[in-house]
């Protein structure tokens, strides 16, 4: 969605562009603001994924009182586990592959962004394991799997726990 927003030139997008390229965080408001509105459109009868979203307390505990508003409860909160000399590897992968194909690679694929976006994990986002691990939502996968392997350990995680999870 904030990739959508910068691409757009909205001016949210035009907000968040800078920090986005130096892989920082963007502030809390702006991304609380962006989910709650899109929840708002209840489009999404038969569930949704929120893909990076919460990355810090602030954000979840804004979710936690979004859903409870809105009488829904999370299925569960999935943990991606990979070592991070295999996540620079795959960014490089990554832009290689685009580059490749001809395409641009993004502005924030580069190492000097990848290590500040690895800060920002540690100190702000990390924090979100305990919080969810006490709310019993927490589920970790081996994210250093094949893709098909990730691919079904989160589809069989999601099978288990979605049936009868709504209020
Ligand atoms: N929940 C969030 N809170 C704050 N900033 C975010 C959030 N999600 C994404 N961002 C911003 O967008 C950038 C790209 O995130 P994202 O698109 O999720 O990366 P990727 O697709 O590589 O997982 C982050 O480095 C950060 O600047």
């Amino acid at each position: 969605m904030l990739r959508a927003a910068v691409t757009e030139g909205t001016e949210t997008g035009r907000r968040v562009d800078a920090i986005m390229d130096r892989g920082e965080l963007v502030p809390d408001d702006v991304v609380n603001q962006m989910v709650s509105d899109r929840i708002d459109q209840e489009d999404w009868r038969k569930g949704f994924i929120l893909d990076g979203f919460p990355r810090t307390v602030a954000q979840a505990e804004s979710l936690t009182a979004m859903l409870e508003q809105r009488g829904v409860r999370l299925d569960a909160v999935i943990e991606l586990k990979v070592d991070e000399t295999s996540l620079v590897e795959r960014m490089e992968k990554r832009v290689a592959d685009t580059l490749a194909a001809g395409g641009t690679a993004r502005s924030d694929d580069n190492r000097d962004t990848f290590v500040r976006r690895l800060d920002a994990y540690r100190n702000k986002t990390e924090p979100l394991l305990d919080y969810y691990r006490r709310r019993r939502e927490l589920i970790t996968v081996d994210g250093m799997q094949g893709i098909d392997d990730v691919a079904r350990e989160i589809e069989d995680v999601l099978t288990r726990r979605s049936s009868g999870s709504r209020r």
